[in-house]
């Protein structure tokens, strides 16, 4: 088989027998598929005047399950945000073909939501119709958005500054915001780009409770972007390790930990630190070329 979909890593807990990387190929079952990448490849034109092209995706292929929380993790440079960019439609590949629920992906749509680390918010709206910008810029009407707009307000704890300007709020607040925008329109797929990156640690915990809290409810079907190892282990359930130079999917970390999941409970499984190690050594073999950028 040409490039296999994954490489799969069961963590088991330390000590327990099997607790050696368990390395099998493994597809997902078809009937649950919603996003598919086969044999996807990316080139940006590179270097004095544009001339040279660089690969940064090569022959990627995934596939997300319906209502899955996949995280991407991998050194920096590896193609992460052009995987994110490809699945929202902003960009096409070079090679290869991205379908949803069977269809192929040809350009931005609603039922992609995207979130990035910073919320660009409308500094002229207030808080209320910076959620509502899209269905009303849809020309709908508003009292068929307006409570929907209200109730997701009220579930990240906003509801009191629906009047308010983004700059009257925290950071934390602004993404909740963005949180609330994007999942106005019901998207089916939720892509995320560090959404949480620019949070301090206190923050970004909150963040990561209410966000598993409203995937839990909704079911929508995630793909999010990090470099924080904690956070994959306590959103993902599974966690797609990149390899560098070009982005290639590595190998696929299947997350143990039943749900709800809290800090605590992950810091005491016996299986969080063989994950964390597993996950840990790969980013440091990737990250290899990035010294030798740096120290040539
Ligand atoms: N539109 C573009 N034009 C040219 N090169 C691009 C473009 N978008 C991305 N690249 C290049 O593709 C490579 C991968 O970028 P990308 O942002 O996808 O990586 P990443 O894994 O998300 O990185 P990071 O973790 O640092 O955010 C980089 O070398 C980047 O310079």
């Amino acid at each position: 088989m040409k490039n296999p979909i994954s490489a799969v890593f069961v963590p088991t807990p330390e000590g327990a027998a099997g607790g050696t990387p368990d390395l099998t190929h493994t597809q997902v079952p078809n009937a649950s598929v919603s996003i598919r990448l086969q044999g996807v490849g990316k080139s940006f034109a590179h270097g004095r005047r544009q001339a040279q092209r660089l690969t940064v995706l090569e022959d990627i292929n995934l596939e997300v399950r319906t209502g899955e929380f996949v995280c991407l993790l991998g050194p920096s440079g590896c193609g992460k945000s052009t995987v994110l960019n490809l699945l929202a439609g902003f960009d096409s590949p070079d090679h290869g073909t991205i379908s949803l629920d069977g269809q192929a992906i040809r350009g931005p749509d609603p039922r992609r939501g995207m979130v990035f680390q910073q919320p660009t918010l409308f500094p002229w709206l207030t808080v209320l119709d910076n959620v509502a910008f899209g269905p009303r810029m849809a020309g709908r009407d508003a009292r068929d958005y307006l409570p929907e707009a209200r109730r997701l307000l009220r579930q990240v704890g906003l509801e009191r500054y629906a009047e308010h300007y983004p700059w009257q709020l925290s950071g934390g607040m602004r993404q909740r915001v963005a949180l609330a925008r994007a999942w106005l329109p019901g998207p089916q797929v939720l892509l995320m780009d560090e959404p949480f990156g620019a949070l301090d640690a206190q923050t970004r915990l909150v963040m990561q409770e209410l966000l598993n809290r409203i995937w839990a409810e909704t079911g929508t079907t995630i793909v999010f972007v990090t470099h924080d190892v904690d956070e994959a282990l306590f959103l993902g359930d599974r966690i797609v390790m990149m390899s560098a130079h070009p982005g290639r999917v590595r190998e696929i970390i299947e997350v143990p930990f039943a749900r709800p999941r809290t800090p605590d409970a992950l810091l005491a499984d016996p299986a969080y630190a063989p994950a964390k190690r597993r996950i840990l050594q790969i980013l440091r073999e990737e990250s290899g070329h990035l010294l030798e950028e740096i120290n040539p």
